[in-house]
């Protein structure tokens, strides 16, 4: 029984399925979850808008005439129907794929019945039909329900001008200035599509930079081409309140600071979604913040009950989710189960130019957690990257001193999120700088700049 169609939900029932279970998910919304209706789905097919718009920057300089940014307009009406399409037809292909698996799909809302201390638990459904409550019993479930925009106490979302991230595809026309509040990565990736779609655009961010558990290198870059771009960035600035003018907005810092524009976008992070679900009643152990206590293999403190995904707090992202469901039921049935490993998970910032990463981060080696050599290689040094024009980005390399064994990797660089696999797969293979040095790269290519710092990591290692 799983409550919760998102990623670590569907995932886990296809395993489940594949293994001869008897599988029900209970989702509220559509399959997919909110994955696929809300968060990330919806704003990388935004994402793609954005970045057509931007390839058409600096058309004069590759001598291409006629196809100017100025002469770019973006129908936000076209963009955002676009985006819901694509989110439902992807809802849609999931649910056939979980039919056609033999998983049961309910669509409703389901909690945590009362413990009959037997074998099984009692899951209490309430379909989204109309239909009465009924109970399900089951021996194994797996809590998968997500989590919800945070709001701020005095800037609560009307999904017209104070907006949460869920809401800006329902806006017919792009905001004249947009302030975005939370530099995270939900903030600066909005943040960077919009500006990109010519929006005006400040961002609110709480700390010295924006993304403040980024790479630091990696989010100086990006914070330099935001700026380089017009977007403005307000520093140490928290947020206190957003009020709606005559116009527009006005969003009020705690120290007396106040912005104004036409539109407000809220990322301040999310809260799981862990109430209302008879949890504490069962004596599910719930951790800080609200989300549910879970052991590497999802396991909760009540036996046959597993939890994954963001509602967690492990990690959140829909690749971590989806392998914390898949775990959970390679564990539940009795299958051998490597426990979660969060060292090696690679992950992307989808702002332009894109920041991915994988393995040890630079705070790591900097505090000595991680003894590692480093190097870091501008991209500006790059063949191919000098033909497309590119002036910011780099690739980063971290490998063990004296092994050379490579333990992490930081990407800057249009589409870094297919540019880190290789690091990414270094780094889960336990290879060395010098076997990743000796690939033969395409020539030109930005990838040959991961070789290229393996192999000045190599050289090194002489010295
Ligand atoms: C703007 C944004 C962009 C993102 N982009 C990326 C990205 O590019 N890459 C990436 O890896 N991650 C991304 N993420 C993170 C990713 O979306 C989450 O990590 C992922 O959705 C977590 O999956 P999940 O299955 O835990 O939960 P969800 O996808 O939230 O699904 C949980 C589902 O459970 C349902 N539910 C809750 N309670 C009940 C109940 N009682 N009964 C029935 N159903 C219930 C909810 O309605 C929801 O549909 C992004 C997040 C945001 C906010
Ligand atoms: N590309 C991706 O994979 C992707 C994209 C988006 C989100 N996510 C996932 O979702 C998680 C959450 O990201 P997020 O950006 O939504 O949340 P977050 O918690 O990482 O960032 C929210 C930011 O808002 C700031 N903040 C809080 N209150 C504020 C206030 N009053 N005024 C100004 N700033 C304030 C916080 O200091 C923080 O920096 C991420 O860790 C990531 O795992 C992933």
């Amino acid at each position: 029984m799983i409550i919760g169609g998102g990623p670590a939900g569907y995932e886990a029932a296809l395993v489940a399925a594949q293994l001869g279970a008897e599988v029900t998910v209970v989702e509220r919304e559509g399959a997919g979850g909110a994955c696929v209706l809300h968060d990330c789905v919806p704003s990388k097919t935004f994402i793609a808008s954005s970045d057509v718009v931007t390839a058409y920057r600096d058309t004069e300089e590759f001598g291409i005439h006629g196809a100017s940014l100025a002469d770019v307009r973006v129908d936000a009406s076209v963009v955002n129907k676009r985006v819901k399409r694509l989110a439902a037809a992807q809802s849609s292909d999931i649910c056939a794929t979980l039919t056609k698996a033999g998983v049961r799909f309910v669509q409703g809302t389901a909690r945590l019945g009362q413990d009959t201390l037997g074998h099984t638990h009692r899951v209490m459904v309430t379909p989204g039909n109309g239909d009465p409550e009924y109970p399900i019993d089951a021996t194994t479930v797996l809590i998968a329900t997500g989590a919800t925009p945070r709001e701020l106490a005095d800037a609560r979302p009307d999904g017209e001008r104070i907006l949460d991230w869920r809401q800006v595809y329902d806006l017919t026309e792009l905001p004249r200035h947009l302030i975005v509040v939370g530099s995270g990565v939900t903030g600066a990736e909005f943040a960077s599509a919009y500006l990109a779609m010519g929006v005006e655009v400040t961002l609110v961010s709480s700390r010295d930079r924006v993304m403040p558990h980024e790479d630091p290198d990696a989010a100086v870059v990006i914070e330099n081409v935001f700026r380089s771009r017009g977007m403005k960035i307000m520093g140490q600035a928290r947020a206190s309140a957003a009020r709606r003018t005559a116009h527009g907005v006005v969003v009020e810092m705690q120290d007396g600071r106040t912005v104004e524009g036409s539109h407000v976008l809220i990322a301040v992070g999310a809260i799981p979604n862990t109430s209302g679900l008879g949890l504490e009643e069962y004596g599910v152990e719930i951790g800080a913040g609200g989300h549910v206590a879970v052991d590497r293999v999802s396991r909760t403190n009540v036996p046959g009950i597993y939890a994954a995904g963001d509602c967690t707090g492990v990690l959140a992202l829909a690749s971590v989710a989806a392998m914390q469901g898949r775990i959970a039921m390679w564990h539940a049935l009795g299958e051998a189960v490597s426990p979660l490993k969060l060292q090696i998970v690679a992950s992307n910032v989808f702002t332009d130019p894109e920041l991915a990463s994988v393995g040890a981060s630079q705070a790591a080696v900097d505090s000595g957690k991680v003894p590692a050599r480093t190097v870091m290689l501008p991209l500006t040094g790059n063949a191919r990257a000098k033909m497309m024009g590119l002036e910011d980005g780099f690739v980063k390399l971290f490998c063990r001193p004296a092994s050379g064994l490579v333990v992490g990797g930081v990407v800057v660089a249009p589409k870094a999120s297919e540019l880190i696999l290789p690091i990414a797969m270094a780094v889960e293979n336990h290879l060395t700088v010098d076997q990743l040095a000796h690939t033969i790269t395409i020539y030109p290519s930005l990838s040959g700049s991961v070789a290229e710092a393996a192999r000045q990591l190599m050289q090194h290692e002489f010295e």
